[in-house]
């Protein structure tokens, strides 16, 4: 694990000291959209985008599930790192369902990143959105990588699913800025933390967002509205690796989402819903987490339960 420092990589764990051990997550460099607008660099055309992903990775995640859902899978080719990162952080290659690099057979993703700014300073995060005709990168930012597949393409697959509607677009971002806070983040935040104290401040936020989100679950189906939105894919991707990792690697031990009433079901219906399942990888998920952090895990034994049967009914119907 490590980062760019004008272009140069350097081996280096997250630094906590400066803030009384809280892991502070830094923003994403690259911010392009796609879009058919006169003028637009970047135009949606088939076959001129490359993904890059990590199967383990929750942000990842969340683009092949929208790449899946949105009929992309023709339009926008991937290349799936090794769930390994360590002192040269994601490389290719190497591992069972991880892929070469399709596009430049690079070793790292790092070499990615500057092909792309031969300065580039920060963290080598996936997911990457590429550009195979200015050799660049679009987006690295998953949040936005999935607003650019909700609709950039609509034109060319004729799928016009709509996980944005404008007219719960308040609702969500609402929605989004407590689970990204609390949840989705939150678990890092609590694993990460190197105080005692930053770790309770994370795990408590985070149970107290799980306990509200089960209760609104009681008589909502989804997070907002009557329809799945972007908002439950997004915390959909922190959901499916909670039990299996969050739960020991993580220290977020409370309860299980296996344990929650409604959170349970909901679970199961978004891993149920169809297409899903194919873009989940608990190998490389549990194999990344308890792999890759050798300050939590030193010796890098990989837990082998837990038994989850997400194939149960989940009964949200009634
Ligand atoms: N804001 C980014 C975060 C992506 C991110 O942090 N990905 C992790 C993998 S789960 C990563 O690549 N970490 C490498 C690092 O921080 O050095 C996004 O949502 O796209």
């Amino acid at each position: 694990m490590g980062l760019l420092v004008e272009g140069e990589w350097k081996d280096k764990w997250y630094d906590t000291e400066k803030s009384g051990g809280r892991f502070e997550r830094e923003s994403s460099g690259f911010r392009n959209t796609i879009s058919n607008q006169k003028g637009s660099e970047y135009q949606p055309e088939s076959g001129r985008y490359h993904l890059y992903v990590s199967l383990a990775c929750p942000w990842a995640h969340r683009t092949l599930i929208f790449r899946k859902l949105k009929g992309l899978e023709s339009h926008i080719s991937v290349s799936v790192v090794s769930p390994d990162m360590l002192e040269n952080g994601w490389e290719f290659g190497g591992y069972e369902d991880a892929t070469e690099d399709h596009l430049y057979g690079l070793d790292y993703m790092h070499q990615l990143y500057t092909k792309a700014d031969p300065e580039y300073s920060g963290r080598v995060t996936v997911p990457v959105l590429w550009d195979k005709n200015s050799q660049s990168i679009v987006n690295n930012e998953s949040a936005e990588i999935i607003r650019i597949f909700n609709t950039a393409f609509n034109d060319l697959t004729g799928n016009t699913l709509d996980f944005y509607p404008a007219a719960l677009s308040k609702q969500i971002d609402g929605m989004n800025k407590g689970v990204y806070d609390k949840i989705n983040n939150g678990v890092y935040k609590a694993g990460f933390a190197t105080t005692q104290q930053a770790y309770e401040e994370a795990v408590t936020e985070l149970f107290a967002e799980l306990d509200r989100l089960d209760q609104h679950l009681a008589d909502h189906r989804y997070l907002i509205g009557k329809q799945i939105t972007e908002a439950d894919w997004r915390l959909f991707t922190t959901l499916i690796r909670f039990d299996a990792v969050y739960v020991g690697h993580f220290k977020c031990n409370h309860q299980r989402i296996e344990d929650y009433a409604n959170l349970s079901g909901y679970l199961r219906e978004l891993y149920q819903y169809p297409g899903v399942k194919e873009t989940i990888n608990l190998n490389h998920i549990k194999r990344h987490y308890y792999f890759s952090h050798k300050n939590i895990n030193p010796t890098q034994v990989i837990p082998s339960g837990p038994r989850l049967n997400l194939e149960r009914a989940h009964g949200r119907g009634a």
